[in-house]
């Protein structure tokens, strides 16, 4: 099938590439021209592991392009993808501005030619029809003189199709998906999708044939937009849910860990998204749980347990400054480091990341920030981020060390795992190690030579100069035969 995407972020970018690779014709638009000259030489301008490769592969084959041009765009597709950013207002509200300009842009340039008009982007409950009545409205002021207004009306038809990848592991995510969600009132429409995903429901193109088809649900348009912001929300909830129990835990000699292990095995909780840290951040859930929020509230509703979650998430992100303190005391004139920054491991992305909660309120509180992150290096587009001019910015873990007070792991890079922590105490002020996201083998740490804390640990627990050791993991094993009878 012919495909346009508007946009080419995370979402509008790996949907137009995946699309390619299934098999489609697909053209991806984007106002950016910087960005569209970029694509267009096969580079991508986001680090997302496995799409450079697609990409060029796709782009070989004749099966995707880029262009600044969306009447070109809208021409060639028979299903245009709006996959725009939605940003949050100060108030927490959705901006849905460009939304807003893309489905007056379609409207001023359909044919008459039937097309399916899909809302990628998160966007807030209603939007189907307001898209709807804005390319009516575009429709309405075209200067057409082969094709009738009336016709043009009846051309087209909007499904919400929510997206659900993650950052990181974008291109995985797409093509093995929980399930597909498809909001829309017309079965036309919604054929022409279940058409288009076709070779994904079945996996036909992927090893993976063995395994059911993925399911697709199909809803109204509303329930559709309402999924997306539940599914955000509630993975947000359970991780600010994992957060207060890790700081329970803190307190009353438990290990978060071995908790979470012990009820994620309950199939009614899941063991998904239960790993205890200095708090959720990115481009998304901020953004989506407030957006939800605020909708709420349009409708005299207060959402306590949306409200919980957001502040414990703001006092969890803040939560690595009370144990530098409760270590340090005093933090001016000390150096921190900071081993990561962007919002979680193998994105450059950091929007909404926690490192840059920390680094103002260290800053703020007289520490020197160093970091160390392996994609956001100096001379990176990424670095020219002015939440980090303050931060001198290492371009190795040994460098990073030099000098520091206390390391924090911010983001869980999983190379971060196997640094030469000994080589690194050798050269540090004072040797801390701060796990804000409980991904260390603390024995190796404090072998190391480091005093270890994590999230989530008991004051009670054996301690190395006062700061707690985590245990081994909780073990899991079977009963013998003879006690299950
Ligand atoms: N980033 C993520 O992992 C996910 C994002 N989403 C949702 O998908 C939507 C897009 O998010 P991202 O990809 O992160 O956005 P982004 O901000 O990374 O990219 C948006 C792109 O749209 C382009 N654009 C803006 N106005 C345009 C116009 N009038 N014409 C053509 N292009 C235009 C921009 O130049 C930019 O390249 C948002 O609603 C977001 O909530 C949903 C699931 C995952
Ligand atoms: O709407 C979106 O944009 C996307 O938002 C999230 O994806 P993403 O933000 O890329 O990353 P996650 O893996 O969900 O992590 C979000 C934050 O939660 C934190 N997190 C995650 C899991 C966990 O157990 N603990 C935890 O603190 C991460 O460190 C990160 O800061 C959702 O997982 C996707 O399904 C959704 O499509």
């Amino acid at each position: 099938m012919n495909v346009c995407v508007i946009g080419t972020g995370y979402v509008g970018l790996v949907t137009g590439v995946c699309l390619a690779h299934m098999g489609h014709d697909v053209i991806c638009v984007d106002n950016n021209a910087t960005k569209v000259a970029l694509m267009q030489s096969g580079k991508s301008p986001i680090y997302e592991p496995g799409l450079d490769e697609l990409m060029q592969s796709s782009m070989a084959a004749g099966r995707l392009r880029f262009t600044t041009d969306l009447k070109a765009g809208v021409e060639h597709g028979d299903v245009l993808f709006i996959a725009v950013g939605t940003p949050p207002l100060p108030t927490g509200e959705s901006d849905t501005r460009y939304v807003e300009a893309v489905a007056r842009g379609i409207g001023a340039h359909l044919t008459g030619d039937y097309k399916v008009i899909v809302n990628k982007s998160t966007v807030p409950i209603g939007s189907g029809n307001w898209v709807r009545q804005i390319v009516l409205d575009a429709i309405a002021s075209q200067d057409t003189t082969h094709v009738d207004r009336d016709t043009l009306a009846q051309s087209f038809e909007v499904v919400s199709n929510p997206e659900f990848l993650r950052e990181g592991s974008a291109v995985y995510d797409t093509f093995n998906p929980d399930r597909i969600v498809l909001g829309g009132s017309s079965q036309r429409a919604i054929a022409t999708m279940q058409r288009l995903y076709a070779p994904l429901i079945r996996r036909q193109f992927s090893e993976k044939q063995s395994l059911p088809a993925i399911p697709v649900v199909v809803t109204d348009l509303a329930s559709a937009e309402m999924i997306k912001y539940a599914a955000n929300a509630f993975l947000a909830t359970k991780i600010s849910f994992i957060n207060e129990v890790a700081n329970i835990c803190d307190r009353v000699g438990a290990d978060v860990t071995q908790v979470a292990q012990g009820i994620g095995l309950d199939s009614r909780i899941g063991d998904k998204f239960l790993q205890a840290g200095i708090g959720w951040g990115g481009s998304c859930f901020p953004k989506d749980v407030a957006a939800l929020i605020h909708t709420a509230r349009d409708y005299g509703y207060e959402a306590p347990l949306l409200n919980a979650a957001v502040q414990t998430n703001q006092h969890q992100r803040l939560l690595a400054l009370e144990k530098l303190q409760q270590m340090l005391k005093i933090l001016k004139g000390k150096t921190i480091g900071l081993l990561g920054l962007t919002f979680k491991p193998n994105t450059d992305d950091l929007r909404d990341a926690p490192a840059l909660d920390l680094i103002r309120e260290l800053v703020r509180l007289g520490a020197k920030v160093k970091a160390y992150d392996p994609i956001v290096q100096p001379g990176s587009h990424a670095a020219q981020d002015e939440r980090l001019a303050q931060v001198d910015l290492a371009t190795t873990p040994m460098q990073l060390a030099q000098g520091c007070d206390a390391l924090v792991l911010v983001t869980d890079w999983v190379q971060f795992q196997t640094l030469d922590y000994a080589a690194m105490a050798a050269v540090m002020r004072q040797r801390i190690v701060l796990d804000g996201r409980n991904a260390l083998a603390p024995e190796a740490i404090v072998q190391a030579g480091f005093a270890y804390m994590g999230i989530g640990y008991s004051v009670d627990r054996p301690t190395v100069w006062g700061i707690n050791v985590q245990p081994a993991k909780a073990t899991v094993a079977a009963l013998p035969a003879e006690q299950v009878a």
